[in-house]
């Protein structure tokens, strides 16, 4: 972290800058940035936004339909076929942040970049970062005793970092070191409304993608330090993938995609939810993962699935709606589009969709990071502390890079 100023206590003064709730009604213009690890996508300019008196899931994947419908007979020849682009917040009952862009590109990613993430940056970065959050360890105690009391099961605490450069942050350079170190990742620089600044981020996570009604989903949960001594971190990963704690942390994920999954299939051998989970690696970090496949019935739109699953328990918890208060009431700031997602969706029901994680809201100099961690009987506030940091650093290590 060269040159950074890591901001004092940020927590219970400062709310949601990611956040205006009527801010999502007067975008005046987009700069969407999503590369998958195999194709990036550039959108800009609004040629049509969406809004909707109610953000429930039919009402928005019926206004989504017509809105495409309409620029697409209005397009000109030649003219690509249009798409949605934007992101959802956490709370998916507020204001999204959807338009069809005037202009939009496509361009595989560049195969020398397709290498598998292999590296690992985490080394250095286990007594990163510098603040000690005492806010977010009191609250995963907290969430431990409800957990304990039979509450809930499962609840997903974040924390947040502000940091500021000693010069506005080039988030071209800043995309450009996301993605040597992660491979592998979504990395994402989207231009939030009402001047919020950028949401900008690599994110591991795969909610779905749809693509000639085949779904791909990878949930992670459960997860752990990498090192940079080979040894340990095999030994790190191998511990994960046999943790009773977390193959249950990551089972309610699973079981709550398979459960929404199956409201979309004919047949239940349409969908293949496997029963362990494998490993996943990032710069930073071993995560176990779960790819699902399923053959969605006809007409099935990728928004009426992104709707329907968001948020999961991978950054919510279990069961949703105590999870959800227990965020409330244990967080003291605004997630907005931490934990949300960024992704697109086209007139055919196609799209992909990835959960807004590793990431930070930049402002010129400033950004404000985010991580959380799942907390369940047997999670320690110390332990998630430091899952937490190490959350953190995937950005930080990017912007250590650049500033
Ligand atoms: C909430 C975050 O990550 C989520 C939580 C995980 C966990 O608790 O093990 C793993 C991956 C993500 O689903 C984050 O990165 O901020």
């Amino acid at each position: 972290m060269n040159g950074f100023t890591v901001l004092d206590d940020p927590t219970g003064t400062v709310t949601a800058r990611t956040t205006n709730p009527d801010g999502a009604a007067t975008p005046r213009y987009a700069e969407f940035r999503l590369a998958s690890p195999e194709v990036a996508l550039d959108a800009h300019g609004v040629r049509e936004r969406l809004d909707v008196p109610s953000w429930d899931g039919p009402t928005v994947t019926a206004a989504a339909r017509e809105l495409l419908g309409r620029a697409a007979s209005a397009r000109w020849a030649g003219e690509p076929a249009p798409i949605l682009v934007g992101t959802i917040p956490f709370d998916p009952s507020r204001p999204a942040h959807l338009v069809v862009p005037a202009h939009q590109s496509w361009r595989p990613v560049a195969a020398a970049s397709r290498r598998r993430t292999g590296d690992v940056a985490g080394a250095a970065t286990h007594d990163l970062p510098g603040r000690d959050d005492a806010v977010f360890r009191a609250a995963v105690g907290r969430a431990v005793s409800r957990i304990e009391a039979g509450e809930a099961e499962k609840v997903v605490l974040a924390r947040t970092l502000d940091v500021s450069a000693p010069a506005p942050l080039d988030r071209a350079a800043l995309r450009a070191a996301m993605r040597e170190a992660n491979p592998d990742a979504y990395v994402f620089d989207v231009a939030l409304p009402g001047g919020q600044g950028h949401l900008v981020g690599a994110s591991p996570e795969l909610l779905v993608s749809v693509r000639d009604g085949v779904l791909h989903s990878h949930p992670l949960a459960g997860s752990a330090p990498r090192s940079a001594d080979p040894e340990e971190d095999r030994a790190t990963a191998q511990r994960l993938l046999a943790s009773e704690k977390d193959l249950r942390e990551h089972a309610f994920v699973t079981d709550a995609i398979r459960e929404v999954l199956r409201g979309f299939v004919e047949h239940d051998d349409d969908l293949d939810v496997p029963t362990t989970p494998e490993l996943v690696a990032t710069s930073h970090l071993w995560h176990l993962g779960t790819p699902v496949t399923a053959r969605l019935r006809p007409g099935t739109s990728v928004l009426d699935v992104v709707y329907a699953l968001h948020p999961t328990p991978a950054v919510c918890g279990h069961p949703q709606d105590v999870a959800r208060e227990l965020i409330g009431s244990l967080e003291p700031f605004d997630r907005g589009f931490y934990t949300g997602l960024v992704g697109w969706a086209d007139q055919a029901g196609n799209g992909e969709w990835a959960i807004v994680l590793r990431c930070g809201v930049v402002r010129g100099a400033d950004v404000r990071l985010f991580a959380g961690a799942g907390v369940v009987a047997g999670s320690t506030p110390e332990a998630e502390h430091a899952e937490t940091a190490v959350k953190l650093s995937t950005l930080l290590s990017a912007l250590g890079g650049v500033a």
